[in-house]
């Protein structure tokens, strides 16, 4: 059975600088104090972001999350961090069960290998061989509508061809627990008509659904449960109905 446990997640990132000095001082400057708020030292004197900060939350079977608030709050650090893309600084994620992302087109492919080459690799980690896999290669084939492109290198895509074929490839194999970000959603309208009947299947599929928004119409037609960030933090986690009235009336 899937799940996702999260407990006092905290991830900040070190800001580079060519005088680290002189970044404090204008960080400072800014803020009109010395170092607070998301901006901390870390122990090698490296001015550092706290992107998120105590953040916990579980998932079970069944829940579709989305995740609100404005730029900056934190949301697709989650995402990734949930994806185990990023490693938490404190606290700790716990995913049990199949994870697929739509997070960003090139995670995952190789830039140098054709579509349909990427397809058959994502295929075989997966442990697809034989006529499953003919089948995701024809899946994915027919949705991207790439045409000749499908056997040239990925490098020689425009960014929506690259977004049909990733995005054909991510929901041609059923995951259990699905992280995927609003970008998703956007595209031209043909795309996300098909796009949608996909993500449809997806979701339904899916036993866990967790998919970061900025649009209200959104959340309300995929979530069950919102998470609302605010700088790195969970200001408020419950119903979709009793969080994105709140969360409206605050963002005026
Ligand atoms: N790689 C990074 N290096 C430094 N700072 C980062 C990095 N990634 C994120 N941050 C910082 O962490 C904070 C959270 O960013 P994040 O991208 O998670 O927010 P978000 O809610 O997804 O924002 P948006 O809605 O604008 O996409 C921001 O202050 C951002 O500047």
């Amino acid at each position: 059975m899937a799940g996702v446990d999260v407990s006092d997640l905290t991830i900040s990132f070190p800001l580079y600088h060519g005088d680290a000095r002189s970044l404090k001082k204008t960080l400072g400057g800014v803020m009109g104090r010395q170092l607070s708020g998301r901006f901390a030292q870390d122990n090698r004197n490296r001015v550092t972001v706290q992107a998120l900060k105590n953040v916990s939350f579980s998932l079970q079977p069944g829940e579709r999350l989305g995740l609100i608030g404005r730029n900056g709050a934190g949301k697709t650090t989650l995402l990734r961090a949930l994806a185990g893309i990023y490693e938490p600084v404190g606290g700790c994620v716990l995913v049990r069960g199949r994870i697929g992302t739509l997070l960003d087109t090139s995670l995952g492919m190789n830039p140098e290998l054709s579509g349909r080459e990427n397809i058959r690799l994502r295929g075989l980690f997966f442990g697809l061989s034989g006529k499953a896999l003919a089948e995701v290669e024809q899946d994915v084939e027919t949705f991207a509508d790439l045409g000749s492109f499908m056997d040239l290198p990925l490098k020689t895509y425009s960014s929506g061809m690259g977004v049909r074929l990733s995005f054909g490839l991510a929901t041609a194999i059923m995951p259990q627990i699905l992280i995927m970000d609003e970008w998703f959603m956007a595209g031209d309208a043909s795309f996300m008509q098909r796009a949608e009947q996909r993500i449809a299947g997806l979701v339904e599929g899916a036993e866990i659904l967790v998919v970061s928004s900025h649009m209200p119409e959104v959340v309300a037609k995929w979530c069950t449960r919102l998470l609302w960030m605010e700088q790195g933090r969970v200001v408020m986690d419950g119903p979709t109905d009793e969080v994105l009235p709140a969360y409206l009336e605050a963002a005026g």
